[in-house]
C-alpha cells in the first residue's frame, strides 16, 4: 500500500508556485491577489479562509479577506461580490461555502464574474470542464487529479466508483474521471442516497472517490484487492479529551481498508491539504490571464 500524501505534495505545488511568484517580482510583474469572503463564524469555515490567506502569504501572493456576519443579507452580499467583481486589482475570489440559511447560494455562486471564480462553481465555468475546456477546475476535484498523477496512478479503462453527488465534490469528479485523457479514461459510476446495493458496485470498483461525509462509511468487506482508495470526507467528531476539543475522520475505515489498498488517501493530511494547494493554482492561472490587464 502507498500512501497519497496531499500534505507532501501540496508542499511542493506550493514552493513550485513561490518560484513563479519570485519570477513575476524579478520581472517586475503584479503578484495573484485573492479574496475570500466568509459570511458567519462557522468555525471550519474560519479555519479553512485562516489557511487559504496563510498559504497566499507563503507563497507570495496579495490576500484580503473579508468577513461579514452571520446576519447579512443575500443583497449584501451580492453588493459585496459586486465589488470585487469590479476591483481590478484582485485576480480571483472565493466565497466560503456553506452560507448562512438566507442566503441562496446558486443566485451567489452566478454572481461571481466566471473570469475570477477561481474555485470554479459558476456554471459558465462548470459548462467548460464538462466540455474539456480551458478553465478553472474546483480545487478539491483538481486537487485529486493532481495527487493520482503525481503518484502515477492508472485511471484508463478502470472502474472508478465515486460516492456522493455534491456540486463541489462527487458530481465534477465523476465529470473529470471519465474525460479524455490522464487521469481519466475511466468508466465512472456515480452513486448517491438513493443507490441500490452500493456494496456489490464499490466493490467492483478500481478506483473509490468517496465523498460522503460519514465517518467509517467505506468498509474492508466493501471494496476488492488493490483498490485505490480516495477520501474527501472529513468530519470533526466532538472529543473532549482532545486539544482542540475534536478530531477529524473521513469516510474510510482506514485501518481495515488501507490493508488491501494499492493506494490510499489519509485524513487528515490526503485531499483536503491539496484543495487550497489547488486554489492558488487557479489564482496563480487568473492573474496568468490578466497579465495584459495591469
Ligand atoms: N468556496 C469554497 N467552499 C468550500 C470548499 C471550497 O473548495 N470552496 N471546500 C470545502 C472546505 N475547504 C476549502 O474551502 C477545505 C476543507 C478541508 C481542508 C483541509 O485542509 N482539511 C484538513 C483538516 C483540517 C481541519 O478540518 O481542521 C485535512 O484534511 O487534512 C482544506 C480546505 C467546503 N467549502
Amino acid at each position: 500500500m502507498e500512501l497519497l500524501d496531499g500534505k507532501k505534495v501540496s508542499n511542493q505545488i506550493k514552493e513550485e508556485i513561490a518560484v513563479e511568484v519570485s519570477k513575476m517580482k524579478e520581472r517586475g510583474e503584479k503578484v495573484p491577489h485573492l479574496a475570500a469572503i466568509i459570511v458567519g463564524n462557522d468555525g471550519a469555515s474560519l479555519t479553512y479562509v485562516g489557511s487559504k490567506v496563510r498559504s497566499c502569504e507563503k507563497v507570495g501572493f496579495e490576500s484580503t479577506l473579508v468577513k461579514m456576519p452571520s446576519t447579512t443579507s443575500e443583497l449584501e452580499l451580492l453588493k459585496k461580490i459586486e465589488e470585487l467583481n469590479e476591483n481590478d486589482d484582485i485576480d480571483g475570489f472565493i466565497v466560503q461555502l456553506p452560507l448562512p440559511p438566507q442566503i441562496d447560494t446558486q443566485k451567489v455562486l452566478l454572481a461571481v464574474d466566471p473570469d475570477k471564480d477561481v474555485d470554479g462553481f459558476h456554471p459558465m465555468n462548470f459548462g467548460k470542464m464538462a466540455l474539456d475546456m480551458s478553465t478553472f477546475i474546483p480545487a478539491t476535484p483538481f486537487g485529486i487529479l493532481e495527487l493520482l498523477e503525481r503518484y502515477n496512478v492508472d485511471t484508463k479503462g478502470k472502474h472508478t466508483v465515486v460516492i456522493g453527488r455534491s456540486h463541489i465534490v462527487g458530481r465534477p469528479m465523476s465529470i473529470l474521471m471519465g474525460r479524455k485523457g490522464w487521469p481519466g479514461n475511466s468508466t465512472v459510476t456515480l452513486t448517491h442516497s438513493h443507490t441500490k446495493n452500493i456494496n456489490q458496485i464499490t466493490s467492483q470498483a478500481d478506483i473509490i472517490i468517496s465523498a460522503l461525509g460519514v465517518p467509517n462509511f467505506l468498509k474492508a468487506e466493501m471494496v476488492k484487492d488493490d483498490v485505490v482508495v480516495i477520501d474527501v470526507g472529513i468530519t470533526r467528531v466532538t472529543d473532549d479529551t482532545k486539544e482542540k476539543g475534536y478530531y477529524i475522520t473521513g469516510d474510510v475505515d482506514f485501518e481495515n481498508v488501507s490493508k488491501k489498498a494499492s493506494f490510499i488517501t489519509p485524513v487528515p493530511g490526503g485531499v483536503g491539504p491539496m484543495t487550497i494547494a489547488m486554489l492558488l493554482k487557479n489564482t496563480l492561472l487568473a492573474r496568468e490571464r490578466h497579465r495584459g490587464r495591469k
